[in-house]
């Protein structure tokens, strides 16, 4: 523990109990807790932290060498050092011009060859150049798992306005009802597949993809042909039967919940195109740009990470709700749980040693209006503090139906403000004496409808969601994660913690079969075995 992280402890103590509404007697303290990059607006505001509170974080952060580690990621040094590995997603969106090293080799010449092969495919596949055995694709699956489907997925959704290419599906549960109830109603002969794995093993997606070519040798004469895949294991993509024209590779250099911007992306360019990918890209670089340039207390991911860290690891807030107002946003939590909790959920620092610290917090969440209906009741007065990130735009995609976006920002506006003012017994007293009650009766009732308030929330607010506004919101997160990992002293960019249950399920299925007794397991394993095995 650092004498940064001691004095925070101290100043948390100190101010653990003052009104976050309080803090807004200081001059101008809404535009003093916001940050601005390209068109957005960060607002920080309502939380427990004043200016005290802010310059101990960011003393935090430059003695944590924030800006040294943001360089040696952005120099594609190893900062992947339990894998040997650089980080260099950023490469994937970074302009024409960039040269970006590693190991003293250019990457960007190879990135900007695929990405040229990524748009003519899709081009001629949305024009009709490149044809399945029934004529012009209609439909394409994109079968992956984790950082294979969730980005392209939540982005395929969030960009639906934007969508003019054949309809999108992903594929990524083993289970075999997700895969069936995709194919059904889908036309093969007019259908291509992609195989979405940066390790082409991943047990869920080989297995699915082998369903798929079934489904399709059925009618197809050549189901290879409308197969395509991406990935980094060009050996494993060549066995599997796919022409190099139709594989887009990427480097090991690029983490699976990071890989998005790159070949990954394929779904994404083919159902909105390689103009609107394109802005997509921008969105990131610009995001880039202000992490690398903006002041650290006017940094947008880096003051996002403190905040998070300051509810964390030193309020104790085990946990933080996403909460979009915005709902082609519905699968930005699940993508944010991969690339936070997958980065940051992790027991022992760099070096090996434990964590003293609590690791990343649990984050979820779902859409606004909609969670306001199902969990918001614990969020307001349940006795656990959960922070808030909402997000919502200025404006809707649907100009006809502006009193509903209208709404919808009066919802997202009111929760925060319900989050931090709440509501005292006295008011509550008021409320049900308007109402008639009286004595006991008004007592017992108003106890029911105290809000205790003070909880705190951020909101990201964005013209409107475009291309290039889920490019900076998603780099935004991505560089969060990097801020909050470097703090904690934590590799962010392996997931060892994912291999202990590909290993015994890998072991479980002889058992589940039958060829291997239930030897050597748990009374409970044995037992559920017994219960399951056909
Ligand atoms: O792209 P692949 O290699 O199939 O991996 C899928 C996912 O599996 C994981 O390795 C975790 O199980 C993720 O990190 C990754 O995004």
């Amino acid at each position: 523990m650092t004498d940064k992280w001691a004095a925070l402890r101290v100043h948390q103590a100190k101010v653990a109990d003052r009104a976050i509404l309080s803090l807004f007697d200081a001059p101008n303290r809404a535009a003093d807790f916001s940050i601005r990059a390209d068109g957005m607006l960060f607002d920080a505001s309502k939380t427990n932290i004043c200016r005290e509170t802010r310059a101990l974080l960011v003393a935090l952060a430059e003695s944590s060498d924030v800006a040294g580690r943001r360089s040696a990621m952005f120099n594609g040094e190893k900062i992947n050092d339990t894998e040997g590995r650089a980080v260099l997603h950023v490469a994937l969106r970074a302009d024409d011009a960039a040269v970006i090293k590693t190991d003293g080799q250019d990457v960007m010449p190879e990135i900007r060859a695929v990405r040229g092969r990524m748009e003519a495919f899709a081009q001629d596949l949305r024009e009709g150049r490149f044809q399945g055995q029934g004529g012009k694709i209609t439909d394409v699956i994109n079968i992956g798992i984790g950082g294979s489907d969730l980005g392209p997925a939540m982005a395929v959704l969030a960009l639906a306005p934007y969508h003019d290419g054949p309809r999108m599906h992903f594929v990524s549960n083993v289970d075999g009802a997700h895969i069936s109830q995709t194919l059904q109603g889908l036309n093969p002969e007019t259908t291509l597949v992609i195989v979405a794995s940066k390790t082409f093993s991943t047990i869920e997606t080989m297995t699915n993809a082998d369903t798929a070519k079934a489904w399709m040798a059925k009618v197809v004469q050549d189901p290879g042909a409308q197969f395509a895949a991406v990935s980094t294991a060009l050996d494993k993509t060549s066995a599997y039967g796919i022409v190099p024209e139709r594989v887009f590779g990427f480097e090991d250099w690029v983490g699976g919940r990071y890989s998005m911007w790159g070949p990954i992306g394929l779904a994404l360019m083919l159902a909105i195109g390689p103009k609107a990918f394109g802005d997509f890209l921008a969105g990131g670089r610009a995001m880039d740009q202000h992490f690398l340039t903006a002041p650290l207390a006017q940094n947008m991911p880096v003051m996002l990470a403190l905040v998070g860290i300051w509810h964390n690891q030193l309020c104790g807030y085990a946990t933080r709700a996403v909460l979009p107002y915005d709902q082609r946003l519905a699968r930005l939590p699940a993508y944010l749980q991969q690339l936070e909790m997958e980065s940051n959920g992790k027991r022992v620092s760099r070096d090996g040693s434990d964590l003293t610290l609590p690791s990343g917090p649990v984050v979820w969440g779902e859409p606004g209006t909609n969670g306001q209906h199902a969990f918001y009741q614990l969020i307001h007065q349940g006795t656990r503090v959960v922070p808030c990130e909402f997000l919502v735009a200025k404006q809707g995609h649907e100009p006809d139906l502006a009193h509903q976006h209208l709404l919808l920002v009066a919802n997202c506006l009111a929760q925060s403000e319900a989050l931090m003012r709440g509501r005292s017994l006295d008011e509550a007293r008021a409320i049900m004496a308007r109402k008639g009650a009286t004595g006991d009766e008004l007592e017992r009732q108003a106890r029911h409808r105290v809000f205790p308030g003070n909880r705190p929330s951020t909101t990201l607010a964005y013209p409107q969601l475009t291309p290039f506004t889920l490019g900076q919101i998603i780099a935004l997160y991505e560089h969060r994660v990097f801020v909050e990992g470097v703090i904690l002293g934590i590799n962010s960019y392996d997931q060892w913690g994912v291999e202990l249950g590909k290993e015994l399920a890998l072991a479980l299925q002889p058992v589940l079969e039958g060829r291997v007794g239930t030897e050597g397991k748990d009374g409970s394993t044995a037992a559920l075995v017994d219960f399951l095995r056909n």
